[in-house]
């Protein structure tokens, strides 16, 4: 058994997460700059909150981290030999036509975790997410807080060392919302590194141990939460938290 598989079988993480560097990092579209140069690490415990207006580049930052987007320039670099287990949480959920509990097990199957022990890490996911009763129903037609909930049950059965979370309550009611901040903080408690965007400040407040602040695509602040809140130091940040429109 290779040691991804024993650590799926402990259902927790560990080992400390990785460290999280971008170095340079800048990503062009048709020669227009969307995000960068920017530099900055995480290695705190976090969890990390990426903040900032409407197309600051928080999700381009999240993709380029997790590998969905090649930097135009700049390297991402992790500080483990190896690259990370990650997994990525979707405002809108990215599910299979599949039954709920299939899409716990496709997932498994697809990272080598023997047939025998799938069902049950997948039912035992299913149920710390309140999904049982959705077990045989097609992932498509749950609620979308039911979808949220599967799909932060699908990133559960993988013990992630780091987990990308895109706006992944802008679209739920607050008991959904509770039910996704309190995975939040489990994922975390197990050790899991975090990086969510959120434009909910009370949300970020309840969460953040650090804040990486955006606007315009460059990285304007990267403080610990009470001092972004509390004594913000740059002029878009301040005005962000004030409420005033931030380009
Ligand atoms: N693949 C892409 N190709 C071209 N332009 C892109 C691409 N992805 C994002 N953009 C542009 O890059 C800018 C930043 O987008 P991004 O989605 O990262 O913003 P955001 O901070 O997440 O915004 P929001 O809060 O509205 O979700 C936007 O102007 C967007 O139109």
């Amino acid at each position: 058994m290779t040691s991804f598989n024993r650590s799926l079988l402990t259902s927790s993480v560990l080992i400390p997460p990785p460290a999280l560097c971008f170095d340079e990092v800048s990503f062009s579209h048709e020669d227009k700059v969307l995000l960068g140069p920017c530099s900055f690490t995480l290695q705190g415990t976090g969890p990390t909150l990426v903040m900032g207006p409407n197309g600051a580049g928080k999700s381009l930052l999240l993709r380029l981290a997790h590998g969905l987007l090649v930097p135009t320039q700049g390297q991402v670099i992790w500080s483990s030999d190896i690259h990370p287990r990650q997994a990525m949480v979707f405002q809108q959920p990215v599910l299979l036509r599949r039954s709920a509990v299939a899409n716990l097990t496709h997932a498994l199957a697809v990272n080598n975790v023997p047939r025998r022990t799938r069902v049950k890490l997948a039912h035992e996911a299913l149920e710390r997410f309140g999904l049982t009763a959705c077990s045989n129903t097609p992932a498509r037609v749950l609620s979308g807080g039911e979808q949220q909930r599967l799909a932060l049950a699908r990133a559960w059965v993988l013990s992630p060392q780091v987990l990308f979370l895109d706006e992944p309550t802008s679209a739920l009611d607050p008991a959904a919302i509770k039910a996704v901040e309190a995975a939040v903080r489990e994922f975390h408690q197990r050790g899991t590194r975090i990086v969510m965007t959120t434009h909910d400040l009370h949300q970020a407040r309840r969460l953040a141990g650090d804040v990486l602040f955006l606007s315009a695509g460059k990285v304007r602040e990267h403080t610990l939460a009470e001092a972004f809140f509390n004594a913000p130091v740059s002029r878009e940040a301040q005005a962000y938290i004030a409420g005033e429109l931030v380009v």
